[in-house]
């Protein structure tokens, strides 16, 4: 897992740890980290220094100086030069470092222009420098003009192919590009208590994933119904259900009007044409494909009121936008996986805004509910305050059917009794790593993607275990 903390918890710790150590060392050794990865990444050995007023364009400095002492030729703009960091300034020009008006000719561009403190996007003068660069970017602590709580950007914007930073990880770093991140310690870490924001790695999904054991048979690993598809989108209940079924060994229940289609595709599956004759599962997917109305709305208040565990997605949500109502099935112990989308999320919720995280994190509260918002970015929040995020590479998942397949796969993993959290997380990143495997370069459907959940699941797994 790696965690990600906002800036105001982030110059807090900075804080504590200023207090003990001689004023500037912490800034000496995050440039310093920033002039060792520029020498392992340019190509060449003139690197040019965007600098900002603040003491991001002071570690871009102290990098210039740092890199003059190994014989690179630098160097740089400085965007306000009466606000130029001094030491940083200073320590530059003594090393022989060049003050220029426009950066030409260089293999590498690091830049400085605004760290911790940036807000909105780059301002007209940055933005010009930026706009005529012609070498790769590595970017100090973020990527000027992203937001670094938010990673939201408005306008012209660093696009960086590294970014180093110091101390921790900040929630640009897992909800926008950076390019490759790489993190110098400065003793930050004793002064940082729980992260605000967790991303997933790889193994951890592996290591939740279920799989069968020694005693294992069908229904002890979890059943899973699926409440889904209609006559008019009976492909919703195919997708669902093919993703509950390829996620677990556990068996899975499809209950509504799209029961012959799903025969059809996954015999598998246990069929039936009606929610009051599905039989006992131990998690519930609820919403693809289902419509809207009266008939649609009694299958939710079914499922919310089956005392198992509900992703609740598409109609689903539409329907309990429309009619908060359906909620009072619920009981208050029941955990709710709600998945929606920004469109979803607005007749939900309202805007969501800038802040995808503050956004998440608001309606889980609201409705009490782990909340997926969907996403290059995918948020996910707990009612308990806890947040995981998962970005993708690629947007290859991006296409219709899609979400039909992350909500199977959440179901499953429900059913299969992962913490509701653990489960959106864990299902999120196994669904974008089977688009990428499925895409390959080229665009997919929906149902490739389902085709590749088995990969994905074992190009998570550890590799020692069969
Ligand atoms: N505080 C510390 O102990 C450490 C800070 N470090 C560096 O210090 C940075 C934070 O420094 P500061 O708080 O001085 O602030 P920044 O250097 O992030 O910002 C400086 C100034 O840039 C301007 N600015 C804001 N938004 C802008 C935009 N969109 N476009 C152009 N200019 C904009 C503002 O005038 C702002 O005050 C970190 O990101 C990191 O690089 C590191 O040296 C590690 C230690
Ligand atoms: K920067």
């Amino acid at each position: 897992m790696r965690g990600l903390w906002t800036t105001a918890r982030v110059r807090a710790a900075e804080d504590r740890v200023l207090a003990r150590v001689p004023a500037g060392s912490l800034m000496r050794r995050a440039a310093f980290g920033v002039a060792t990865v520029a020498l392992e990444v340019s190509a060449g050995r003139r690197i040019g220094l965007l600098v900002g007023a603040g003491n991001n364009g002071g570690d871009a400095l102290w990098a210039g100086y740092y890199l003059r002492r190994r014989g690179v030729a630098v160097s740089a703009v400085l965007l306000d030069p009466p606000r130029a960091h001094a030491e940083g300034l200073a320590a530059f020009r003594k090393a022989g470092g060049r003050v220029v008006d426009r950066l030409t000719d260089v293999d590498l561009v690091i830049d400085g222009i605004v760290g911790l403190s940036g807000r909105g996007p780059l301002r007209p003068d940055a933005a010009e420098h930026v706009a005529h660069l012609d070498a790769p970017v590595l970017a100090v602590d973020s990527p000027s003009g992203l937001d670094p709580d938010t990673g939201a950007v408005h306008g012209p914007a660093v696009h960086a192919a590294v970014t180093v930073t110091f101390g921790c990880l900040k929630p640009v770093h897992a909800l926008a590009d950076c390019g490759d991140v790489r993190l110098v310690d400065i003793g930050l870490t004793p002064e940082l208590a729980g992260p605000d924001l967790v991303e997933l790695e790889v193994s951890d999904v592996g290591a939740a994933w279920p799989v069968p054991g020694p005693t294992d048979d069908k229904y002890t690993q979890g059943v899973t119904g699926v409440a889904a598809g209609s006559a008019t989108y009976p492909g919703a209940a195919v997708l669902a259900t093919g993703a509950a079924l390829l996620a677990t060994s556990g068996m899975v229940r499809y209950a509504g009007a799209a029961a012959e289609d799903v025969r059809a595709r996954w015999p598998e599956a246990i069929c039936t044409g009606s929610i009051t004759d599905a039989g006992r599962v131990q998690a519930w997917v609820a919403g693809p494909g289902l419509g809207t109305g009266l008939g649609a709305e009694e299958v939710l208040r079914t499922v919310l009121d089956a005392g198992v565990p509900v992703c609740a997605d598409a109609d689903a949500i539409t329907m309990l936008a429309n009619n908060p109502d359906l909620w009072d099935a619920r009981d208050p112990d029941t955990p709710v996986v709600l998945t929606p989308h920004d469109r979803e999320y607005e007749r939900l919720v309202g805007e969501v805004g800038d802040d995808r995280v503050a956004a998440a994190k608001r309606a889980a509260d609201r409705f009490d509910a782990v909340v997926l918002l969907k996403g290059h970015a995918t948020v996910i929040a707990a009612p308990d305050g806890r947040v995981l995020v998962n970005r993708a590479r690629t947007s290859w998942a991006s296409t219709a059917g899609s979400g039909d397949v992350l909500s199977g796969l959440i179901g499953s993993l429900l059913a299969a009794g992962l913490d509701p959290l653990l489960a959106a997380g864990c299902a999120a990143k196994v669904h974008v790593l089977a688009a990428e495997l499925a895409a390959d370069g080229a665009p997919i459907p929906a149902s490739a993607l389902l085709n590749a959940i088995p990969d994905a699941i074992r190009a998570v797994r550890p590799l020692t275990v069969p």
